[in-house]
């Protein structure tokens, strides 16, 4: 195999949102670490760097960190030049990086797949082995809450917490849920069981103050770019289909390319414990306006919206829904392919949504055949094309 040939230093990247229990599994980690010589990077908000000084033994040299911004933004070329600077200068045979609560954990991981620009590149001295995502249990539901809050100082305009956090939920291969202690078992079971639907391979763990053996976050072999990207339960959902032939998931291809996929069972389980995840597919465009206020009225439960939607005023152009909770983006994302399967697909995953009320609210924002007549009389309330 050729990972056993690959003498380059293992990286594990753990994310979560702020005060989810980074911190604290990193320091698990270092003082379990046993035969493992690990360098930690930390890269936190604050002006001064409040976790490089909690984490044990940062008074030694294996701690560095990046203050001031998030490694997913602006700091990306900061942590190439760290991180290589790291492997030159000492010897380690492990890196953790813990990443800032509101990063977005893709183009971290992509930085050390070597797909950022500059220089330097990283791979020359890593390999991306795991991708951890630490969920604070007892949060979970707060950041779905409508009145929840972006915490001051954070640096990703539009973004909110579930936004972050459902990315850092869909884009992980070890998935700790933590500070389990908060948190009766019944609503534990419940937020395990969504966290599973929206990322179905993770491995998941319920801990108390992180306490996760260092096997479990370190040398795991588990991160694939492509398997954690096309593993999204939304992109599942949308390709298993209402068992037809299920249209291209991901969002880079409208192709209707024909996939298979085996986690049926998993759904039916989650299903049959208040899950929902179904998706609403229509041939019929939109009513931009009725549509636009369905948006704004959106019922109970809902975790995660995601998907491609038809307007009746832009035949052309491919409409996007992506929601977390109580944040949603609506607009273009791009032209329909001459050869593009153009049906609206939206994926909706919850806990508890009425799905037969969903459906018919949605079928009532469709265009009448009148309305399509004469579609270029409809205002439509979405965002423009930025052109
Ligand atoms: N009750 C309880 N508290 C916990 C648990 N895990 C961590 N904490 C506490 O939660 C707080 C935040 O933990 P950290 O490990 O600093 O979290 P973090 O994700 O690194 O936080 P940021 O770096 O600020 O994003 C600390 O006071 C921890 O002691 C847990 O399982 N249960």
């Amino acid at each position: 195999m050729a990972r056993m040939e690959d003498d380059r230093i293992p990286v594990t990247l753990v994310g979560g949102t702020l005060g989810a229990g980074k911190t604290t599994l990193v320091n698990n980690v270092l003082r379990n670490a046993g035969a493992h010589d690990v360098a930690v990077l930390v890269n936190d908000m604050g002006e001064v760097n409040i976790d490089a000084e909690l984490i044990a033994g940062s008074a030694d040299d294996d701690v560095i960190d990046l203050t001031n911004g998030c490694i997913c933004c602006q700091l990306q070329g900061d942590l190439v030049a760290a991180v290589n600077r790291l492997a030159r200068e000492r010897s380690f045979d492990y890196l953790l990086v813990e990443a800032s609560g509101i990063s977005d954990p893709v183009p971290v991981a992509r930085t050390f797949l070597g797909e950022t620009e500059g220089e330097e590149d990283p791979t020359d001295y890593y390999r991306l082995d795991t991708v951890v995502s630490v969920v604070d249990a007892y949060g979970f539901w707060k950041e779905f809450d409508p009145e929840a809050e972006r915490p001051d100082g954070s640096d990703a305009p539009g973004r909110t917490l579930a936004d972050v956090l459902v990315d850092q939920v869909e884009f992980c291969d070890v998935l700790v849920l933590n500070k389990c202690d908060l948190v009766p078992d019944e609503e534990l079971d419940e937020v395990e069981r969504v966290v599973r639907e929206l990322q179905p391979r993770a491995t998941v763990y319920r801990e108390t103050y992180a306490d996760v053996s260092p096997e479990a976050v370190l040398g795991t072999g588990l991160f694939d770019y492509e398997e954690v990207s096309r593993a999204a339960g939304w992109k599942r959902r949308m390709r298993e289909g209402d068992g037809r032939r299920g249209g291209g998931g991901d969002e880079e291809r409208h192709d209707g390319h024909e996939e298979h996929d085996h986690a049926d069972g998993e759904h039916d389980h989650a299903a049959a414990h208040g899950v929902t995840s179904f998706l609403y597919e229509s041939d019929r465009p939109f009513h931009p306006e009725r549509l636009d206020d369905y948006l704004e009225a959106w019922p109970d439960g809902v975790v995660r919206a995601k998907g491609f939607f038809r307007l009746a005023t832009r035949p052309e152009t491919v409409m996007g829904l992506n929601r977390a909770g109580p944040s949603v983006t609506a607009g273009p994302i791009g032209r329909w392919n001459e050869d593009d399967d153009r049906r609206t697909r939206l994926v909706f995953i919850g806990t508890d949504v009425p799905e037969a009320s969903v459906r018919s609210a949605l079928d009532d924002c469709l265009a009448t055949d009148a309305e399509l007549e004469d579609a270029e009389g409809l205002s439509d309330p979405f965002p423009s094309p930025p052109e």
